[in-house]
């Protein structure tokens, strides 16, 4: 599969060789260090070590302007403004659910690349995609062409899936947040998915909407009564993953429309965040109004 533009290209590239690297990086690098994240969140010593080496590498690639990640505070400016070139801006959470580092699960690495200068509206993003450490390393890339799976291995990527769509029939759910958290009316809707679906969390979003990719289904995190705008972040997560999930013929919501709808105000803004089958958005939507 190549994809057409070649800054994409190489900003999916860069990302990809850098997968091998980072996931052998992880090792001796599971502990915590004394500093916050702009969210307030402690950092993993693997989530600055993984955020440098791969601002290295993305802010030096020919036609890119800036880059932006959830573990620092500004956006690096690396070339022409994108709000007044052809230069893109590129947004990354280095590792994504690097709190199961401690417990060896499952984490990602998610990536948006914007024709706009950030912060950015979702819909201005022209390619998207993650990758996943799971047994295997995989790579899921989605452009405004298509949705596509890879295998990463020594920095090489083999397609596995050059059409990657959600499956028509919903089979697993993950809802994060602790239950009394919940607003009712989520509350509500939450206990009908659980009689449908089968339950599947594993604390990273990357795994757990790569499952709702694979099997059909949903990921939410919602909006909580002790923080109304929920824990993921816009321009780094919720974003990307709302647009993958898009192009493989789902839906995103915010609650209330498409998160590549919503009009960012900071860079770290955060966002409820609900992917999935587009009947099951519908749903949510509708329970929410
Ligand atoms: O620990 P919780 O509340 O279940 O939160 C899990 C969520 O937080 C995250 O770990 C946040 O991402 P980061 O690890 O990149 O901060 C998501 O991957 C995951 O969906
Ligand atoms: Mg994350
Ligand atoms: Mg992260």
């Amino acid at each position: 599969m190549t994809i057409k533009d070649p800054v994409v290209e190489d900003v999916v590239a860069t990302i990809s060789r850098s997968a091998t690297e980072i996931r052998q990086g992880l090792i001796g690098r599971r502990g915590t260090i004394d500093e916050e994240n702009p969210s307030g969140e402690t950092q993993a010593e693997a989530d600055v070590w993984a955020d440098g080496l791969l601002a290295d590498r993305i802010a030096e690639l020919d036609g890119v302007g800036q880059y932006a990640s959830e573990e620092r505070t500004d956006v690096i400016d690396c070339g022409d403004d994108p709000a007044e070139s052809d230069a893109y801006a590129i947004a990354v959470d280095p590792l994504d659910g690097s709190s199961n580092l401690k417990s060896n699960n499952t984490m990602g690495t998610i990536f948006g690349v914007y024709d706009a200068a950030l912060p950015a509206r979702g819909e201005t993003l022209i390619a998207a995609g993650y990758v996943l450490y799971g047994p295997i390393t995989t790579m899921v890339i989605a452009t405004d062409e298509t949705v596509a799976e890879y295998e990463l291995s020594g920095g090489e990527r083999a397609i596995v899936d050059s059409d990657v769509t959600l499956p028509g029939e919903p089979v697993v759910y993950g809802f994060g947040g602790r239950v009394p958290d919940w607003t009712d009316d989520f509350r509500e809707y939450a206990r009908e998915i659980e009689h449908e679906l089968k339950l599947r969390y594993g604390g990273a979003l990357i795994g757990d909407v790569n499952q709702v990719l694979t099997y059909g289904g949903t990921f939410g995190y919602p909006a909580l009564e002790s923080r109304p705008v929920g824990k993921l972040r816009l321009q780094f997560e919720g974003n990307p993953i709302g647009y993958v999930v898009e192009r493989a013929g789902g839906r995103s919501s915010n609650g209330e429309r498409s998160l590549l709808a919503v009009e960012p105000e900071d860079l770290h803004d955060r966002t409820p965040v609900h992917v999935g089958n587009a009947a099951l958005i519908d749903r949510l939507e509708k329970a929410l109004e």
